[in-house]
């Protein structure tokens, strides 16, 4: 579905931030994006749709090499590839159903795009999309109504609508607190695994990943370091991604001592 050949970014400022990456993902696949600050995972992500522009490395995405598209080109296929964010990305001022119809922007004529006008099936496909993702009542509020958890089922929602090939998902939990955090994560597992939709999700937490993704990819310094199942994330692993117990969730410099650090288990962390 998504083929990355040898990917590799680097920015004007003499920093490489990804090297010779190379990936393949295949549909239905749910991805755990991590490593530590700076490893390159917002890069690889933003590389995959351009909004940050390889150096050199293929991105295939089914038949099509992105990155030898033209622009307009790249905009259309951009379609099929769904972003959610951590800020969400909401337009504030609008109703939560503005906001998830302007999933179809990419679609729509600019005159339709310009007065908000959208087919009745958009809209009826909109309201379906909210009642999955729990927010069908909410449609008639203003974004800025919502609270964090709620603003992210608008985004997934809002991701859905332009009916993609491809998630790509940027720390979608960071904003938010763990309960809800393991919320979003379900919903998009879910909704990932009823279309059969990959998604690549750069994900900090690292016990929320291995409870969640069906695989994981480490990246440290610009390279994939591992690259296989939830339950490979060994402490030498994790050690080699992060450096020393830098991978802890709950590790505090201040008062380090030598209790080894045990990752929650699944069960725990979906309780
Ligand atoms: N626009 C930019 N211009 C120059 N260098 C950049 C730019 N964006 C990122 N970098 C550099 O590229 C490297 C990778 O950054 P990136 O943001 O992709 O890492 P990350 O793993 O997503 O980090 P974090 O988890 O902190 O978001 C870093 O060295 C960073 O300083």
């Amino acid at each position: 579905m998504l083929k990355l050949n040898g990917l590799s970014k680097t920015y004007k400022t003499g920093d490489t931030a990804l090297s010779d990456v190379s990936l393949d993902v295949q549909k239905g696949q749910l991805i755990g994006l991590i490593g530590p600050s700076g490893a390159g995972k917002s890069t690889l992500i933003r590389c995959i749709n351009r909004l940050v522009e390889p150096s050199s490395g293929e991105v295939w995405l089914g038949d099509v090499d992105l990155v030898k598209l033209s622009r307009s080109e790249l905009r259309h296929q951009r379609r099929r590839i769904g972003m959610i964010f951590q800020e969400y990305a909401l337009v504030e001022r609008l109703t939560v159903m503005e906001n998830v119809l302007s999933g179809r922007l990419g679609y729509v004529s600019f005159w339709r795009s310009w007065l908000r006008r959208y087919e009745p099936r958009d809209i009826q496909r909109a309201y379906e999309l909210l009642d999955r993702v729990g927010l069908l009542q909410h449609a008639d509020k203003r974004a800025d109504a919502l609270s964090g958890g709620q603003r992210q089922r608008v985004g997934i929602a809002r991701a859905l609508m332009q009916d993609p090939d491809l998630l790509l998902v940027d720390e979608p939990t960071a904003s938010l607190d763990p309960k809800t955090s393991r919320q979003i994560m379900r919903l998009l597992t879910e909704i990932c695994a009823e279309r059969d939709l990959p998604a690549i999700v750069n994900i900090h937490d690292v016990p929320l990943a291995q409870a969640f993704m069906q695989r994981i990819v480490g990246l440290r310094a610009g390279r994939v370091v591992f690259d296989g199942a939830p339950d490979g994330l060994s402490e030498a692993v994790l050690t080699e991604i992060y450096g020393a117990e830098d991978w802890n969730p709950v590790g505090n410099d201040d008062d380090a001592d030598d209790t080894p650090v045990v990752v929650p288990k699944v069960a725990e962390v979906l309780a």
